[in-house]
């Protein structure tokens, strides 16, 4: 498998000059450009005696002196921000996030079920090594030092193909942000099989080239044998590969003697970061990772030395996608005209059939009719005009949709197991849409609900609150109750800050022991239901999506959505609010995210009409429990009426009636009996499909799709 991906691992720099986005081809060009464009200017100003020569300051000789191609490494070193390295705090998750991403894609695609080590240790005062090792196919030695030490070098660019990575920027771009801000080389031992020797290399990028040095082993790297020879050399050399030796487990659960790693990889990066637990930090991002990915063992180790470990529930691996081949309506033209240059098909009949999904011969010629083109052109002879021709007889044509066996969602039975594992609530519903298409690219979206249950900031203890409060970078008590905890919203923070009595504006380090017992005594106390925001869990791929939440095309659907019909509170085009949270994934062969450090999925049509359709499908299972569980509630009270007074009643008539004891017992006992018959309701359980809610609705409450998890003190 590490051979297979390893044929599939090139450089993109081809495809990136070729479309123009990136700098340094385009530099070239660019470069020539300007520099006509000023001999232009040159020429011109000399039509403008008022203007003199000698006031200007460059001309196009000494400008020339000054441009020079600028390499993808340099680019992004500048632009960090751009690939999610905005700030010490970011980067940690950013590069845990695109080492864990990497190993479960390995895994996934070798049909290995995946076991993952993260590791984040302090090692001066700003400065974290940061380790995450997998159990995954490894990696071949030739290609380990391109894949750490070159930025746009990776297997998943180029393939229209379900997977977490797509650009094959992510783990390099994480070793140059450390070599760039602590001097440290990458260090990665992989292995690709049991009898195999592993690899270690120490590397770090050449911005400037955009290639990989790799430093030890005189520029060769260094191999380590396998059995105790290697594991003595291990030790020896001081590489970490704690996991040399794993310790597996037998059909009876029992742990087996220790076993060497048959194969797999670690990455070490030592970087200028910042450990803060809360939204948006490797913690939560380990958190949500476990709720989409059931099938994934995770052993974290926090930069405090915690231990957290996230067992898999199921074995069972995701089905593998498939690679499908671009669907002719998503085609641009100028990436028409590219392809028809870049290939080895010798008619155009061959190249539209080959080249694209859903192109029979019968469909090809239609295009090439319509056209106005022979159907046994060769393609590299299609000028400039035909390729537009060809361009728009495609939009013309009736082709059908892509296949869209391609996806593997989530599935609703998980999505409600997965919810359930980390939300605490009372009712759990899911929808999975079916698939759809934007652009070409085939995609589908899944929606899952919780309801009910506590916020995470009435569950935490005086002294989680207390380091929380000394971590944060949050500059008032209000940002930090919203920033560090999920759900609670402006008002919901309000309400805490003024029963805690402490400053809105004063600072999280700055309360004493006093004040942090008062606002943990608020945090509990306080009816957060009402003030707590909907949170909302993003995905796509499998992968959580914690940042640029506004500019994300599910918020945007969340807050577009009116959730007033289904029962919630929402002022308009705001968050709703109550305990609810709701997780939203989107599957696809190539997720449109609006910038290269994949925080927001971008708002083309059909994504924003199934985004609306799968909230609104969860929000009416959310609506009907809500009637059903409020009718419960309300028969109660009536009953309690009626009960309240029913002794008064049988007490009252037995004197009119001169009723004995025993009449007046068999009377508030038949009284007793009309009054529950009439609030019946009241009775009335909904087991944990929601089954026995009133006919009509039981049987809107699909089997998989709902989970009701009966609550201590309320009917259900
Ligand atoms: N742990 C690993 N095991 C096996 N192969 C790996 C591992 N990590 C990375 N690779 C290979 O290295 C390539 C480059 O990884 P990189 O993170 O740079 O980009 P990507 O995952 O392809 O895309 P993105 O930039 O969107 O994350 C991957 O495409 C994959 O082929």
């Amino acid at each position: 498998m590490a051979k297979a991906s390893a044929t599939a691992q090139k450089s993109l720099d081809f495809e990136a000059s070729e479309s123009g986005d990136f700098v340094n081809k385009r530099a070239g060009k660019n470069g020539e450009a300007a520099a006509n464009g000023s001999a232009e200017n040159g020429a011109a100003h000399d039509e403008h005696p008022t203007e003199s020569p000698s006031k200007r300051r460059s001309n196009a000789e000494t400008m020339a002196t000054k441009q020079k191609e600028i390499s993808v490494s340099e680019f992004f070193a500048k632009n960090r921000h751009l690939l999610g390295f905005d700030n010490p705090r970011k980067a940690l998750l950013t590069t845990v996030k695109e080492a864990v991403d990497n190993s479960l894609d390995a895994c996934e695609e070798a049909g290995i079920v995946p076991e993952i080590w993260v590791i984040i240790e302090p090692t001066t005062n700003s400065r974290y090594k940061v380790s995450i090792q997998d159990n995954g196919p490894g990696i071949v030695k030739k290609q380990i030092p391109l894949i750490f030490g070159k930025l746009l070098y990776g297997s998943k660019f180029h393939r229209l193909r379900m997977s977490r990575g797509q650009q094959g920027i992510g783990i390099s771009a994480a070793g140059m942000y450390g070599v760039l801000t602590t001097g440290k080389p990458v260090k990665i031992i992989s292995k690709t099989g049991p009898k195999q020797k592993a690899h270690y290399f120490e590397l770090q990028i050449d911005t400037k080239r955009n290639h990989p040095e790799i430093i030890n082993g005189k520029g060769e790297g260094v191999d380590i044998a396998h059995g105790e020879e290697g594991h003595e050399q291990l030790v020896k050399q001081g590489i970490d590969w704690e996991a040399y030796y794993l310790a597996e487990e037998g059909p009876d659960g029992q742990k087996k003697p220790q076993q060497e790693v048959k194969s797999g990889t670690r990455v070490t990066i030592e970087l200028e970061a910042k450990y803060v637990r809360g939204r948006g930090s490797v913690d939560e991002y380990l958190e949500q990772t476990a709720i989409a990915n059931p099938h994934v063992t995770i052993h974290y180790k926090d930069a405090e030395g915690q231990e957290t470990h996230y067992k898999r529930s199921t074995t069972d691996l995701p089905a593998e996608p498939k690679e499908i081949k671009p669907h002719p309506y998503g085609v641009e033209l100028g990436r028409l005209m590219t392809m028809l240059q870049d290939n080895s098909f010798s008619t155009i009949t061959q190249f539209l059939t080959e080249s694209f999904s859903r192109v029979s011969n019968a469909v090809a010629s239609n295009i090439c009719e319509t056209a106005k083109i022979s159907s046994r052109a060769h393609p590299k002879r299609i000028g400039r005009q035909e390729a537009d021709a060809l361009f728009q007889a495609i939009q013309n044509t009736k082709i059908s949709a892509p296949a869209t066996d391609c996806l593997c969602p989530i599935g609703e039975p998980l999505i409600l197991k997965g919810l359930h594992h980390v939300v605490p609530g009372e009712f759990y519903c899911a929808d999975t849409r079916p698939p759809a298409v934007y652009r070409g690219n085939p995609f589908q979206i899944e929606v899952g609900l919780a309801y009910g249950g506590v916020s995470s900031a009435q569950k935490v203890s005086l002294d989680a609150l207390q380091t929380f409060l000394a971590e944060s970078d949050a500059r008032t008590i209000r940002q930090f109750l919203m920033n560090t905890f999920d759900g609670v919203g402006g008002d919901g923070a309000d309400k805490i800050i003024a029963e805690a009595g402490v400053g809105t504006r004063q600072s999280p380090g700055k309360l004493d022991k006093k004040e942090i017992a008062k606002l943990h005594a608020a945090m509990r106390n306080v009816n957060l239901s009402e003030g707590q925001t909907m949170q909302v869990m993003r995905y796509a791929n499998r992968v959580p999506l914690q940042f640029s939440m506004s500019a994300c095309a599910i918020t945007q659907a969340v807050m577009g959505t009116n959730w007033r019909a289904y029962g919630l509170t929402q002022s308009r085009g705001g968050l709703p609010t109550g305990p609810v949270s709701v997780m939203v994934h989107m599957a696809s062969v190539w997720v449109p995210f609006t910038s290269e450090s994949k925080e927001a999925i971008a708002g083309y049509p059909e994504i924003q009409k199934e985004l609306r359709l799968g909230l609104q499908a969860v929000g009416r299972r959310l609506q009907m429990y809500l009637n059903a569980r409020n009718k419960v509630k309300q028969e109660g009270e009536r009953r309690s009426v009626f009960l309240r007074y029913l002794k008064e009643v049988a007490g009252a008539v037995s004197e009119i009636q001169d009723l004995n004891e025993k009449k007046q017992t068999e009377l508030y006992d038949r009284l007793l009996n009309v009054a529950k018959k009439k609030t019946a309701e009241a009775d009335m359980k909904l087991d944990s499909r929601g089954k026995k809610i009133v006919a009509e609705e039981a049987e809107a409450f699909d089997d998989d799709k709902v989970l009701i998890v009966p609550q201590d003190g309320t009917s259900a």
